[in-house]
């Protein structure tokens, strides 16, 4: 029999119950056990919801309220130095994830913790908490360890589930050194880990457990040769160690390659491959398995929103159903569903005004189902599923020959592309000397990257002008206050070059979905980004194109406010294919284009209205990377192209900016440059200075501003430290190109402590002014 079966479902909830919760739980309205009892409902109800649904392998284990990666270190004690006088519990772990600060009081010291640092999981929005591991670290399973935890809170439900965990390599390579421990080779640290993974898994099998999903990631990058012995020794080494159970490897993201070599002899019982990103890998695969061990294919996207071609689907599986035997073959999704939205059930907006691309969607719960029809195709002929079936081969036809999604004027548009457009008029040293003389700045300028507070007031007028209980003009007139009342915090501020805000955005990515044609947008399409924060992706169905200006409104009234400058703020054609659910029927470099036309109209459009500061946002570009380096070149040759497209339409007097919010910046070095921006704003709060190093020696002679401060942390940072991370900046920056200026925007904090922050890091650029007059 082919299972039905999945490798996680959302943790959020149908409405989001999961952030709520844990924000009303940090803003002390809820306790520590309210928190709990809810978490054990939502569990149940995603089992439920699964099994209705007709899977047969269901996750457990895959909950969290913060980052499950997160959890894990958690329960095998890696748990870093500074963190580990906490009392253990929640608060402990969400204090791992945001930071920490107490004012000290009479019986207690003052507490000031820094955040462990939080990376982007592969090619997704999801962020992780990065493990941490010490030389000395040691390691041990914790006390009602949260796997077998929840996995008996499932067989107490009647429902018996397949545990989730991170494997062990994929643990000890996504995580770095602590900074104690610097040198540290983190695959030294396997034998040591290894017992603690032997703990768990004895306990597992006590409860009663039998198939264990192993999650290893990094099976889908280019990993040493070395890396893939270990694997073989470490799996040999635990399936002998844990006769009753058996193990599913799964891999996701993209191909496994030759890493498979390690499966065969392995003892494993089974690999779980993507075949959403690499179909190709099928016959390699079932090519390089052994002769017993389960196939299972993920072939329900994972990562988007689109119906399955079932009919393409099951042809897939019937090839390995062929090879294998039925007994050998589980169908999935691609990966966990984390990265997909919940369910349609709440889409009520889209159902009824839009039912055309509304019958083309199917979310997490939906897509459940599709694994259930696949396999029960396999299983008992697809007579047996013909009404599913027929359904969809409707839905998919209706998709393919729709008149909307192609719109001729913007195909020609792309045809007509010349390489002039992909380049300013003059080179970066020649532009700056312009700049400085037309719009001369103050030396080592202050600026922030965007956003200010997105406060309570804010969402809920928006999400009153949403319901119709205020109109247009109250709610622009709500927003103008807003815009107003945020120039006049940045004048008092001191800050040099201003921006509006960004009040009226929902979000960088949909609110520009929301203002371009070829998109819709859902109304309760949420995935997890960072801890309880969620994101909701536009849906990109169509051709993109501009019809109507989209910020020059706000952007023009708030320049009208202040007599410094004021900085446009756009969000990147790579952002916003990254951060929106894409079409699947063109290639995502025609889309991206498509994007960057649409951008470049937005920013002609800015410099005619007179702003000589335009901020273009690529905090995705690296995201997008492909797994593997073969990959890169393509990616970023149309990734960069694009960029060049939206921004190099001005003058050599219009200074665009760019921001990125990451620190893994040694794999596009060389496409940085290419982007040839006029300044440059990146994340660098948490990382170290090498960073800065690298860039001078690739050769990047343009504007930037590392981040100063943390800005996903509530903590207050001082001048002090500022400082020191600015001095320590010069040392590879020349003090004429170094801008001071937070790591990325401040939508997520408070006003208060903004204002804190802010006037500590004016603070620093009137030091470093008064140190080199
Ligand atoms: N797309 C995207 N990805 C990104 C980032 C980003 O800014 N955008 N930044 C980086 C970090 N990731 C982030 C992800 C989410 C948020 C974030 O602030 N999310 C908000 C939601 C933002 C949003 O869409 N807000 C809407 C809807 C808000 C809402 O929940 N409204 C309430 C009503 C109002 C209320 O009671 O608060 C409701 O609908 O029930 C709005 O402002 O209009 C959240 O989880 O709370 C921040 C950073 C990387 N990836
Ligand atoms: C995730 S990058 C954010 C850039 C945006 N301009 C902001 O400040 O919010
Ligand atoms: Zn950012």
């Amino acid at each position: 029999m082919v299972q039905a079966t999945n490798l996680g479902f959302p943790r959020i909830g149908g409405q989001r119950e999961t952030k709520k919760l844990v924000e009303n739980f940090w803003a002390g309205k809820i306790t520590e056990q309210a928190l709990d009892e809810a978490a054990v409902k939502l569990r149940a109800e995603n089992w439920k919801l699964q099994q209705a649904q007709g899977l047969s392998q269901i996750p457990s284990g895959d909950f969290s309220f913060y980052d499950h990666v997160l959890d894990h270190s958690v329960m095998f004690n890696v748990i870093p130095q500074r963190f580990r006088h906490l009392a253990e519990g929640h608060e402990r772990n969400f204090a791992i994830g945001r930071g920490i600060q107490k004012p000290a009081t009479e019986t207690q010291e003052k507490v000031d913790i820094e955040a462990q640092e939080m990376k982007k999981w592969f090619d997704t929005n999801y962020h992780y908490i990065v493990p941490e591991f010490e030389t000395n670290q040691t390691f041990h399973l914790s006390a009602n360890a949260k796997t077998v935890q929840e996995f008996n809170e499932a067989k107490a439900l009647g429902i018996h589930t397949r545990p989730v965990i991170l494997g062990p390599l994929s643990f000890l390579l996504l995580g770095k050194a602590a900074k104690n421990s610097a040198g540290l080779d983190l695959i030294t640290l396997l034998p040591k880990l290894l017992p603690v993974y032997e703990e768990l898994f004895a306990q597992l099998a006590a409860a009663g457990a039998d198939w264990v999903q192993i999650d290893e990631p990094i099976l889908a990058l280019d990993i040493s040769a070395a890396v893939v012995a270990h694997f073989h020794t470490t799996y040999t080494h635990l399936t002998a160690a844990a006769p009753k159970l058996k193990f599913l490897i799964a891999t996701y993201f993209g191909r496994i390659g030759n890493n498979v070599s390690f499966i065969k002899d392995s003892g494993v019982a089974g690999l779980h491959i993507d075949l959403v990103r690499a179909p190709e890998q099928l016959e390699h695969v079932i090519a390089n398995i052994g002769q017993t061990q389960v196939l299972s294919l993920g072939l329900i996207d994972g990562r988007n929103i689109w119906k399955t071609n079932l009919a393409a689907a099951l042809k897939l599986a019937e090839t390995a159903v062929a090879a294998l035997g039925s007994d050998r073959v589980f169908v999935a999704p691609s990966c966990s569903l984390l990265h997909a939205p919940v369910t349609l059930r709440f889409e009520k907006r889209l159902a009824s005004k839009n039912p055309e691309l509304f019958d083309w969607l199917a979310y997490s719960e939906e897509k459940c189902k599709e694994v259930h029809v696949i396999a029960h195709a396999l299983n008992h002929g697809t007579d047996s599923v013909k009404a599913e079936l027929a359904d969809n081969a409707r839905s998919i036809e209706a998709r393919r020959v729709s008149s909307h999604t192609t719109n001729a004027a913007v195909r020609q548009r792309l045809e007509a592309i010349v390489p002039d457009q992909l380049r300013r008029r003059n080179v970066f040293p020649t532009r700056q000397v312009k700049q400085h003389e037309a719009n001369p700045l103050p030396a080592f300028p202050t600026t922030t990257i965007g956003s200010f507070p997105q406060t309570k007031e804010i969402r809920l007028a928006r999400a009153k002008f949403t319901k119709g209980e205020i109109d247009a003009a109250a709610y622009h007139d709500f927003i103008k206050k807003e815009i107003a009342f945020c120039v006049k915090e940045q004048e008092e501020l001191k800050i040099d070059v201003l921006v509006h805000g960004e009040a009226e955005r929902n979000d960088m990515v949909a609110y520009f979905g929301e203002r371009l044609e070829g998109y819709i947008f859902s109304e309760n399409g949420w995935i997890a980004s960072y801890g309880s924060r969620c994101v909701r992706p536009p849906i990109i169905f169509g051709d993109v194109h501009r019809v109507n200006p989209m910020t020059i409104t706000e952007t023009v009234y708030a320049q009208s406010l202040t007599s410094k400058p004021m900085k446009g703020m756009l969000t990147g054609p790579v952002t916003c294919l990254q951060w929106s659910f894409v079409r699947d029927d063109i290639p995502r470099s025609v889309v991206c284009t498509q994007l960057a036309l649409a951008i470049r109209d937005e920013v002609a459009d800015l410099e005619k209205a007179g702003i000589v500061h335009i901020q273009v946002d690529e905090p995705a570009i690296r995201e997008g990377l492909p797994l593997r380096s073969v990959d890169f070149d393509f990616y970023l040759q149309w990734a960069v192209d694009a960029f060049l497209l939206s921004t190099t339409g001005v003058k050599d007097t219009t200074i665009i900016h760019t921001h990125m919010c990451y620190s893994d910046f040694q794999d596009i070095f060389q496409a940085i440059v290419r982007m040839d921006a006029d300044v440059l704003t990146i994340e660098n709060s948490k990382s170290d200075m090498r960073i800065l190093g690298a860039f001078s020696t690739h050769g990047y002679n343009a504007e930037i501003g590392p981040g100063v401060f943390d800005i996903h942390s509530p903590r207050v940072p001082s001048t002090h430290e500022m400082k020191e991370r600015a001095d320590a900046m010069l040392k590879y920056i020349p003090s004429r190109n170094l801008w001071i200026n937070p790591d990325c925007g401040l939508k997520t904090r408070g006003w208060k402590e903004v204002r804190e922050s802010l006037t500590n890091m004016v603070a620093v650029a009137e030091a470093l002014r008064a140190a080199s007059a």
